[in-house]
């Protein structure tokens, strides 16, 4: 866990860019400070490999005071990301990636070894080992950046704005594969990002700052969406909370009705579709308990009937839903 205890950051100068900032990091979890431009995000991240020094408070990584700690070993424990990846334009992909693992007095194979695994991990094609940054996509270099930040296996990854520099549909697939790659590696991540829907996408928790460097609100995304602590947060989140929320609530709470005679079920016992005035019309979209509310609302909206049919791992119908099952959803 990396702790913020009551920490400060002033600039020579007196801007106070961060103030008195109190927040537990859990580990293992990704993390996202968000907040609009000058709320003091990326010094807040930067505070954290000692990048920025702190002002005043406490910032400790499992109890031990980061100042307690030599900043050049500290920051080789910690992976560390920015917009443009910062690669080094002269080093191939896999000497940068081998960047730190070769500070650390590795052998030359064991670095080239780890540079090559990380590649495909990073869903790199191994060929683009041995080319040079410009000779790659600006989503090739961000997953470049994100390989050498993983390379000495730190456990914890500070990422400052990684896919802001990128086209939208790169930063989906950037953003897809970050989660998959986080589903593998448990790291303690902490992501800076302006944009609010990607702090919502892949934050477990997400802290929102205001300009000032104050935290307005710490909570998981659901719990931001369903219950913003003030007016800023709520107009920072912007439009179709509500309906944005029903990504992260379960399914598994809704009342389920009994399956109505109007269902057709196949030879297997599958929903097959729904009789209306004597035809068989499609069913629309099924869904699962395990799925989020977001699906079982398709589900409905899909429905010739206005009735989504749940059903089990095997594709089994155990009951349905209508639009009121929605209601008061998010109250809950
Ligand atoms: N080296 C510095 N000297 C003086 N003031 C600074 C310095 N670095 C940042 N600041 C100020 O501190 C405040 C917070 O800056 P910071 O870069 O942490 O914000 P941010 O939320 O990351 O912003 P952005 O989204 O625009 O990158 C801003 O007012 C900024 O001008």
């Amino acid at each position: 866990m990396i702790e913020f205890d009551q920490v400060t950051k002033r600039y020579p100068g007196g801007t106070v860019a961060v103030d008195d900032l109190s927040l537990r990091i859990p580990s293992n979890e990704i993390t996202v400070f968000v907040g609009p431009s000058g709320c003091g995000k990326t010094t807040s991240l930067r505070m954290i490999n000692r990048t920025i020094e702190r002002s005043s408070g406490v910032i400790s990584i499992d109890g031990e005071d980061i100042n307690d700690r030599d900043p050049v070993t500290l920051r080789r424990g910690i992976g560390y990301v920015i917009q443009h990846a910062g690669l080094f334009p002269h080093r191939t992909v896999a000497d940068n990636i081998a960047t730190v693992p070769k500070l650390l007095g590795w052998d030359k194979r064991k670095a080239r070894a780890t540079a090559m695994e990380l590649i495909e991990r990073v869903g790199l094609d191994p060929k683009l080992a041995d080319r040079y940054p410009a000779q790659l996509s600006g989503g090739q270099q961000q997953r470049v950046g994100v390989a050498r930040a993983l390379a000495a296996d730190p456990l914890i990854m500070l990422m400052d704005e990684p896919f802001s520099a990128v086209d939208p549909i790169v930063r989906h697939q950037l953003q897809e594969e970050l989660l998959r790659l986080q589903r593998d590696i448990g790291k303690t991540i902490v992501f800076v990002t302006h944009d609010i829907d990607e702090a919502i996408k892949l934050g477990d928790n997400v802290a929102v700052l205001r300009v000032g460097g104050k935290l307005a609100q710490f909570a998981p995304p659901a719990e931001l969406l369903a219950n913003p602590a003030d007016d800023f947060v709520e107009s920072f989140i912007g439009q179709d909370r509500g309906y944005r929320a029903l990504t992260f609530l379960p399914a598994a709470d809704l009342p389920l009705e009994a399956v109505p005679d109007e269902l057709v079920i196949d030879a297997d016992g599958k929903p097959a579709g729904w009789r209306v005035d004597g035809e068989v019309k499609p069913l629309g979209a099924s869904f699962q308990r395990s799925d989020s509310l977001r699906a079982a609302l398709d589900s409905v909206l899909t429905s010739p009937v206005g009735h989504g049919v749940c059903v089990d791992e095997g594709g089994k119908p155990v009951g349905v839903i209508g639009y009121a099952a929605f209601s008061g959803a998010l109250r809950r």
